[in-house]
């Protein structure tokens, strides 16, 4: 792999091709990590956005702010050494970007005090996804939606803007919308979003159901609740949460929600016990096929925005990946990369919760500031570790797939897969999916950012070359031997301000 030079296409293509031979002959002689003398793979991020980097300071007239919930503050991008900048106007009006629209907001017939929420939030122009959404989301008599867009692209704003336009202001008590996510944390950062968007619309209230947030035998009192399924599925059942007035229920990571083997039974369970539900709305930016044919069932009738493979990934994330000299020489790498981590703010997704744990542990011991969350901590721990890696004060989290998807935070210049997405019995399948949503925690709304996979044995190669095939990309090598090129290509990226000329995947 590492002999092919850099016009060979994917990184799929290259196993089939020249260094097939290597591979297939493999049993024995794959060498991960072999030394790469002719290559030419720096060139092809030496501008990785097809113009010059620019730091902090340089030319860019109009820095992009936020769109955080928590103004200026909620996202830790301000205390970068590098401060991601891109001139998201630029972005806006390039016909191939998903940030692209032709409208405003008020073309798209929003509430003004709704309105007054997304310009708080420095919302100039909608996305792709919304300029297209809104309209048939907001149309009478309500209609469903399925709806699939980028990582990074705004799906959260589209569905809460319908959610904040089909209440009745004169019952807030009543719950009357109910928006379904896969984590605590998901659930509490859209709850962020409903109250910013929201705060200027006058009587709106708003509730989590995420576990240990409603006490027992206490009623919901809210007319937007948004939580996890089990727990709403609990609060129903217990009459703690009555749904019988119910006008919106949206699933956020819809595919996942849907998913048979995951919290497909409960997604489906929470739909039965209520009886009627006036508009119901998928959002992801995956929808393998097969659970594509269960979301039609499950939102009949539904208007639907759909995305092509090759569409799916973000241009402004520059995928990369390193031959790793076996599992245990993961760590040795991770290690040394931590002074690019921490350029931005990091996120490194392991397979199981001890291995998140463990590596923690370690570099804790060798001298480096991280954090770590998953599935075994509890609530208000994961909720307070969570919240300082939202404001820059832990700039580097490991952690499990539980936050692979929708969690938004714009410092992170970073994601690092320790370890290949799988799927399926015994992890015999790579994970696609989890793949993209991983790497989505990275290049939010036109900025940049780099995922580096970890390769170390022929399955995991093999895996991330599916990986790589499946959405038709090309993945740099970067190389262990020459850590000097290594961080130069990486910093290059990070610290280059125009994501947006480079949308197009
Ligand atoms: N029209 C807009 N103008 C500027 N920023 C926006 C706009 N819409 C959304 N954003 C910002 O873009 C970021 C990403 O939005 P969001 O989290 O909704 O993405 P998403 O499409 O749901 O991604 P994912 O698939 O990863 O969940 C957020 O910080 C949000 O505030």
């Amino acid at each position: 792999m590492s002999e092919t030079p850099k016009t060979s296409g994917s990184l799929a293509d290259r196993i089939t091709g020249p260094a097939a031979s290597k591979l297939d002959a493999a049993t024995t002689s794959f060498t991960p990590g072999a030394a790469n003398p002719s290559s030419s793979w720096a060139d092809e991020v030496a501008s990785p956005v097809g113009t010059e980097s620019k730091q902090l300071g340089g030319t860019v007239e109009q820095a992009q702010l936020d769109g955080a919930t928590i103004p200026l503050a909620g996202s830790g991008l301000h205390d970068a050494q590098y401060e991601v900048e891109v001139k998201l106007s630029d972005i806006q009006g390039d016909v191939n970007s998903p940030l692209f629209s032709v409208s405003t907001f008020e073309e798209l017939g929003i509430n003004k005090d709704i309105l007054q929420g997304l310009y708080s939030m420095n919302f100039k122009k909608p996305s792709k996804i919304q300029e297209k959404a809104l309209p048939l989301l907001l149309a009478n008599p309500p209609a469903n939606m399925i709806a699939q867009s980028q990582s990074g692209t705004g799906k959260t704003a589209a569905f809460v803007i319908t959610i904040l336009s089909r209440l009745d202001y004169t019952r807030p008590h009543q719950p009357q919308a109910l928006c379904l996510a896969p984590s605590r944390e998901l659930a509490r950062q859209i709850e962020g979003v409903v109250r910013t968007i929201g705060q200027f619309v006058e009587g709106l209230t708003i509730q989590a159901a995420v576990p240990g947030a409603v006490e027992r035998n206490a009623r919901l009192q809210a007319m937007v609740v948004v939580g996890t399924p089990g727990t709403v599925m609990d609060l129903i059942k217990r009459r703690q949460f009555d749904v019988s007035n119910m006008k919106v229920m949206c699933l956020d990571e819809a595919d996942n929600m849907l998913d048979q083997q995951g919290l497909g039974d409960q997604c489906l369970r929470v739909k039965q016990m209520i009886p009627r539900i006036d508009q119901i709305l998928l959002f992801s930016a995956t929808f393998p096929d097969g659970v594509m044919r269960y979301a039609q069932q499950f939102s009949p009738s539904a208007n639907e925005i759909k995305l092509k493979r090759d569409e799916l990934t973000v241009g402004g994330i520059k995928q990369m990946y390193m031959d790793c000299p076996s599992d245990e020489g993961k760590y040795d790498i991770l290690a040394s990369l931590y002074g690019l981590m921490t350029i931005g703010s990091s996120i490194i997704f392991v397979k199981k919760k001890d291995t998140a744990s463990q590596i923690a542990a370690r570099l804790t011991q060798d001298g480096h500031k991280v954090v770590a969350v998953h599935s075994a901590f509890e609530g208000a721990e994961r909720d307070s570790i969570v919240e300082d890696f939202r404001t820059g004060k832990a700039k580097v989290l490991i952690t499990t797939n539980v936050l692979a998807r929708g969690i938004d935070v714009s410092s992170v210049s970073m994601v690092i897969n320790y370890d290949i997405p799988m799927k399926g019995r015994s992890d015999s399948e790579p994970d696609p999916e989890t793949y993209l949503h991983r790497i989505g925690r990275t290049g939010r709304f036109g900025r940049v950012g780099v995922s580096i996979s970890f390769v170390f044995d022929r399955k995991s190669f093999s895996a991330l070359s599916e990986i790589a095939k499946h959405y038709g990309i090309d993945l740099v090598k970067l190389d262990q031997d020459d850590w000097d090129k290594t961080e130069a290509i990486v910093k290059d990226v990070i610290k280059s301000s125009r994501a947006g000329t480079n949308l197009q995947s």
